[in-house]
């Protein structure tokens, strides 16, 4: 499934906040959105979830989910939203309740997940035991768990330490490449839109308008060892931000 944003324009009462986006998520894509804060890159993630509506535009889905797709759209947030007295599986599990699925379907699906993020030896561990990369890798499997068209993620790495991060960051680039998935990857780290996205759609200060669309036509598995490649990429993306996050901060500073 594909998703189409047609003229995607919005104001809370007299803010305009998103100026005229349209864009095209393909299949199997991962497209970062960066731009500085309150460009609004968090609401138009609400929006293709479906969470709010547009003052105008459209969000259109084309093409079938996935075959079986519990929940063709499905959320990763930075804060793991994991449920303390729950396992990992427990947790994992809690995503397909509520579709009243036979229970060796569910314990299948449950296992797959936990298989496929590295997790199977966790199953019964609870989220206070587990370090932040492990809770994220848990609220990740949960989310494959409904076998999404497309996963909407908001800044998942963001409050993990850098070296976690990187760890994660081999994860996703190991999962995509095992079995492709389609994101829409929120962030404010430039390292990891270069990491993790073909396409990476950097945002204006608000009202949040398209200012270039970065295409990166490099393997996500060979980028760790491209590092220079990928800091040129990484370069142009600060040179288009640095005078708009400039105005973003000092904006922010006056409030
Ligand atoms: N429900 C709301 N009501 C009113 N204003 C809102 C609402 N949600 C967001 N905003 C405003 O819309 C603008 C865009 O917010 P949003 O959180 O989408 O930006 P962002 O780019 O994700 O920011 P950040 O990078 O800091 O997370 C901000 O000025 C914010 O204050």
């Amino acid at each position: 499934m594909d998703l189409k944003l047609d003229q995607v324009s919005h104001h809370y009462g007299a803010t305009n906040v998103l100026d005229d986006i349209s864009l095209t998520v393909k299949k199997d894509e991962i497209v970062c959105l960066i731009g500085p804060s309150g460009c609004g890159k968090s609401t138009l993630l609400r929006f293709i979830g479906g969470l709010e509506r547009p003052s105008s535009g459209q969000i259109l889905q084309i093409g079938e989910p996935p075959a079986a797709s519990l929940n063709p759209l499905t959320y990763i947030f930075q804060d793991f939203a994991l449920l303390p007295w729950r396992t990992v599986e427990g947790n994992v599990s809690l995503a397909l309740e509520d579709h009243k699925l036979p229970k060796a379907e569910q314990r299948a699906i449950v296992e797959d997940v936990l298989r496929r993020t590295n997790l199977s030896d966790f199953a019964k561990a609870l989220p206070r035991q587990l370090s932040g990369g492990m809770k994220q890798r848990v609220a990740i499997a949960r989310a494959l768990s409904v076998r999404p068209a497309v996963m909407l993620m908001d800044e998942p790495l963001s409050a993990l330490d850098s070296q976690t991060r990187e760890l994660l960051m081999d994860d996703l680039v190991d999962l995509w490449t095992r079995e492709s998935f389609t994101a829409v990857y929120v962030t404010h780290n430039l390292a990891e839109a270069v990491r993790l996205g073909h396409r990476i759609v950097v945002l204006s200060r608000r009202p949040g308008r398209i200012r270039e669309i970065v295409e990166i036509d490099m393997p996500l598995a060979e980028r760790k060892d491209r590092v220079h490649e990928l800091e040129v990429k990484q370069h142009h993306l600060w040179d288009l931000m640095r005078e708009e996050a400039r105005a973003a901060d000092r904006e922010l500073a006056d409030v």
